[in-house]
């Protein structure tokens, strides 16, 4: 690496994702709280275009920082690290949570029952991405999980009455580890005959589309910090079933090839 300072080395650049995501408010917060907000900018996109930045730059060994959360297949394909975030400003570990519209457990109940017993591990859903990353249409890889999980599966369709062909209308953002989710979830509807309508929308409009009942469920909800500003907005306008998944982190990541080990080390 040259002798110039990391932010020189990176245009004093994070690239970031859909300016929608909550990932993108706490990088926002931190790069407050580090005092990085006068020279540094938060680069919007989309998270398929920040792996693709973040490839380019790995396999040329050259320096960038990402805005990065697990569970993702970029840390079993790169060898990324954390930049360790002393002040707190991604809040501690988090869930993802399963919201259903209002009335859906009466309207729909087993497919209600279904969404509500469906849970997995970061090393679960990470099978999924990792097919997906490598070429799998999500629905195929979707498909091979819960083949070969079937065990598991079982215990979500547990107790649920079939779907005869009733729909089921999921929304999610376009983020690895959702449509990962997204489309295990719909799966398993579909094996136990519900009719599902998958609808890829922005963060916003997935939360707001909950909320009016325009979509009946999202697997998506990063709590408690991430989506806190939605959560809050819309709160009592949906029901939280609880997580699907335990044990996720946001922060920027970094190769660890790039000799800084913490936020405060973006500082001049
Ligand atoms: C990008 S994380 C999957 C979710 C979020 O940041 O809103």
């Amino acid at each position: 690496t040259s002798s110039k300072n990391v932010g020189d080395q990176v245009n004093y650049e994070i690239t970031g994702i859909d300016p929608g995501a909550g990932l993108m408010k706490s990088t926002e917060k931190a790069m407050k709280d580090y005092g990085l907000n006068k020279d540094w900018t938060l680069k919007e996109g989309s998270a398929a275009a920040m792996t693709a930045e973040l490839k380019k730059a790995y396999e040329k060994k050259e320096p960038i920082i990402v805005t990065g959360w697990t569970p993702h297949w970029m840390f079993s394909k790169y060898d990324l690290k954390y930049l360790k975030d002393p002040k707190g400003s991604y809040g501690k570990g988090e869930s993802i949570h399963t919201l259903t519209k209002k009335g859906f457990k009466q309207e729909n109940p087993g497919a209600n029952k279904i969404l509500d017993q469906f849970y997995w591990k970061p090393s679960d859903m990470e099978e999924v991405m990792v097919d997906v990353q490598d070429g799998a249409k999500p629905e195929n890889a979707a498909a091979k999980w819960v083949k070969s999980h079937k065990q598991q599966v079982s215990k979500w369709t547990k107790g649920a009455q079939k779907g005869n062909g009733k729909e089921v209308s999921l929304v999610y953002v376009a983020w690895e580890s959702e449509i990962a989710s997204t489309n295990v979830a719909a799966k398993v509807l579909e094996q136990q005959g519900y009719k599902v309508k998958l609808q890829q929308v922005e963060a916003g409009p997935m939360f707001a589309g909950v909320a009016d009942g325009s979509a009946d469920a999202m697997v998506a909800a990063w709590l408690p910090t991430t989506h806190k500003d939605y959560y809050n907005k819309y709160k009592g306008k949906f029901e939280d079933l609880g997580p699907n998944l335990k044990g996720t982190k946001l922060g920027l990541t970094v190769p660890k090839y790039m000799p800084i080990d913490s936020i405060e080390d973006l500082k001049k």
